[in-house]
Formats: C-alpha cells, sequence, structure tokens
C-alpha cells in the first residue's frame, strides 16, 4: 500500500470517529435536560368582575424571581403504556407536572417515554406560581425532547387548559396578564433586587383567596401602571387574607416597620415580599424572621432573556 492510500485510509477512519462521538453525544444530550423551573411574584393584582366556571376576570403585573425548582428529565425507551412516565417521591399523579406529561402524550404518542426527577425548593401553594411554573417548564422540555415542534400558540393553549398561571411561565420575565391571567402581553423587563421573600409555613389556595376577596366597585378600581416605583404596587387578594390570616398582616407590617420600602403578598398569598433600599436593613429583617422559624428567601428579578435562555430552541 501506497503512503498516501494509508494517509488517506487514516484521515478517513478519524474523521469517521469524530463524526460518530459528534453524533452520539449529540443524541446523548439530547436524551436529558436539566431546567430550572422559577417562580414569580405578582406586583399588582386587581379583580374585574366575574367570570363563567367560578373564576374572577384579573389584571396582574408578573416578575419571574431569582428563586427555583430543578427539573431533569430523562428520555427512556417505553415499555408499556402505564411505564412511560417515571417520577421521583415529589412527583404524584395529582402533580401538574404529571398532567401535562400526560396529556402530551396521550395527544401526540411520542417514541420515547420520560423519566422526570424534580428538586422543589419554592413554597406549595405559596402564591409564587410553583405547580405553574413546573408545568410549563415540562411543556417547553417534553415539546423539545420528544421533538413535537408545537409553537408557543399550541403550548399556551395547552397551558391554560391546566391552570390560569401556567402561559405566563412559557414566557417568564415581566408580563402583564389579563382575562381570567392566561392572556400575556410581555413586558420591557424591570430590574428590582433585594426583595426578601417571607413564607410563614401555611398554605393558602388560590380558589379560597378569590372566593374571600370582596370584588371592587368601579370607584373603588385600581388602574395598573407599568412601573416598578413602589408606590403602584398593589394587590387585591391582599385585604381580605390580611384578616383571615392573621401571620400574613403581621409579616407585612414587621417588613415595613424593619424598613422594606413597600411589603405586598404575592399572588393567592400567604408569601409576602418586601422590597428594601438598604442591603443591611433587609439582611437583619431576614434574620428576624428565620428566628420565628420562618421561610425566607433573598431573592431579585429576572429578565425574559435570562429566563428563556436555558431552554433549548
Ligand atoms: C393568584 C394568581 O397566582 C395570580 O397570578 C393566579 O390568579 C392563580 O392562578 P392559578 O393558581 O393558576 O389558578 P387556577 O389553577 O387556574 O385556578 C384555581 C382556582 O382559583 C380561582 N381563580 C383562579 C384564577 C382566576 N383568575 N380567578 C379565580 O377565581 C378559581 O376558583 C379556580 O378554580
Ligand atoms: N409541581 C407542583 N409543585 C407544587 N404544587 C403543585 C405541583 N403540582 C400540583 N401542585 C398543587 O397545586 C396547588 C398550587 O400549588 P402552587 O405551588 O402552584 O401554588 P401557588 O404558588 O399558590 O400558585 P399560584 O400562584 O399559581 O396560585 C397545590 O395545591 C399543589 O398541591
Amino acid at each position: 500500500m501506497s503512503k498516501s492510500i494509508i494517509v488517506n485510509l487514516t484521515t478517513t477512519i478519524i474523521i469517521t470517529i469524530i463524526i460518530t462521538i459528534m453524533v452520539n453525544s449529540n443524541l446523548k444530550n439530547k436524551r436529558r435536560l436539566i431546567y430550572p423551573s422559577y417562580a414569580k411574584i405578582n406586583l399588582f393584582l386587581e379583580i374585574l368582575g366575574h367570570l363563567p366556571d367560578n373564576f374572577h376576570q384579573i389584571e396582574t403585573l408578573l416578575c419571574s424571581v431569582s428563586l427555583f425548582d430543578t427539573i431533569k428529565y430523562t428520555l427512556t425507551k417505553k415499555k408499556d403504556l402505564k411505564k412511560w412516565i417515571y417520577l421521583n417521591d415529589n412527583i404524584s399523579e395529582n402533580n401538574l407536572i404529571y398532567k401535562v406529561a400526560d396529556y402530551l402524550y396521550n395527544q401526540y404518542k411520542p417514541d420515547w417515554g420520560i423519566e422526570i426527577q424534580l428538586i422543589k425548593r419554592i413554597p406549595i401553594a405559596a402564591g409564587l406560581g410553583g405547580g405553574s411554573s413546573n408545568a410549563a417548564t415540562t411543556l417547553l422540555a417534553l415539546n423539545y425532547l420528544w421533538e413535537l415542534g408545537l409553537s408557543i400558540d399550541d403550548l399556551t393553549s395547552i397551558a391554560s387548559i391546566f391552570g390560569s398561571d401556567i402561559p405566563y411561565f412559557l414566557y417568564g420575565g415581566t408580563a402583564f396578564a389579563t382575562n381570567r391571567g392566561e392572556v400575556i402581553q410581555p413586558l420591557e423587563d424591570f430590574n428590582l433586587d433585594n426583595i426578601l421573600l417571607v413564607n410563614p409555613n401555611i398554605m393558602i389556595s388560590s380558589s379560597e383567596a378569590y372566593q374571600i376577596a370582596s370584588i371592587p366597585t368601579e370607584n373603588e378600581r385600581r388602574h395598573c401602571r407599568i412601573s416598578q416605583d413602589v408606590k403602584w404596587f398593589f394587590n387585591r387578594l391582599e385585604a381580605q387574607v390580611r384578616i383571615d390570616y392573621p401571620l400574613v398582616n403581621e409579616i407585612l407590617n414587621d417588613l415595613i416597620k424593619l424598613g422594606a420600602s413597600t411589603a405586598l403578598m404575592s399572588g393567592s398569598g400567604p408569601t409576602c415580599f418586601g422590597v428594601f433600599e438598604d442591603k443591611f436593613k433587609m439582611h437583619k429583617c431576614e434574620a428576624y424572621f428565620k428566628e420565628k422559624g420562618y421561610w425566607t428567601k433573598l431573592v431579585r428579578t429576572i429578565t425574559r432573556e435570562e429566563y428563556q435562555n436555558v431552554f433549548q430552541a
């Protein structure tokens, strides 16, 4: 064999090996995703009236914050229909992650099963949208892994079947939501730092918070200002929760006493947040609530770019 044939043969073998490694690693990358699933806070929430099916028409201003669950998705060879999804202890069939995955599986019959692991950090039924965020993240992950080719509009329609807050989490960042909260208008991102979240380790369901809230008259109604000036922050659900859950009232009062520029309940509560100008006061305030045994977390807002950067196209 001539020297040039040997050189050509060796080059071809090396190129083949490199391509094989690249294809395999691409497949491997494609088989598994690890996504953060961010929480939200509501900076403004007003009730406009009643909608059919016991829902309320609302206007709300939402921001993603730097508190997140982690969800790991791994493609599996499916064995039979009942075994297509493998879940860790945190996920039962009542979990929104399971519900949206089951829906996609039945609608689109993908070639693969899925194993999902959830690391939960966002308090549950806390007004931070943790379950809704997990559901939206799962829609985005499975659309990619199962190669479903669904558009953002398709995903939004599916998301709104499972919860009013879920469509927002397909976008993230700062957004305005209307109707029952599922109609999303992405906005230029706010940039708020020094936010202290406080949760007194109790749960309040969205349905209860809406049920006990009073609907404002035309005169009482607040209008949303798209502004990160804290003087415009407002939550209609807060007043009655403060009365029915004195712990929430106490937290909001203490946040102000301890130096927050504003303190508000997020969504349906009970998590409250204070926005601080003075970091030192914020840390002292956090220590105060920790001492009481409450859950606390210091966060900042997350831009839509930062939020969406992690998701595969
Ligand atoms: C409070 C917020 O978190 C603010 O972002 C949301 O409005 C709540 O959204 P969510 O938890 O996704 O709510 P869903 O799961 O859709 O609805 C749960 C229950 O909350 C009540 N609900 C919810 C949304 C809405 N606009 N009006 C309502 O009255 C209804 O009783 C409903 O049966
Ligand atoms: N993956 C999940 N994580 C947390 N809660 C979930 C999940 N799936 C279903 N749930 C159920 O959904 C309900 C609402 O939970 P979630 O933590 O989303 O409430 P929330 O923070 O008040 O949400 P929102 O602000 O959207 O009202 C709880 O009763 C919880 O048991």
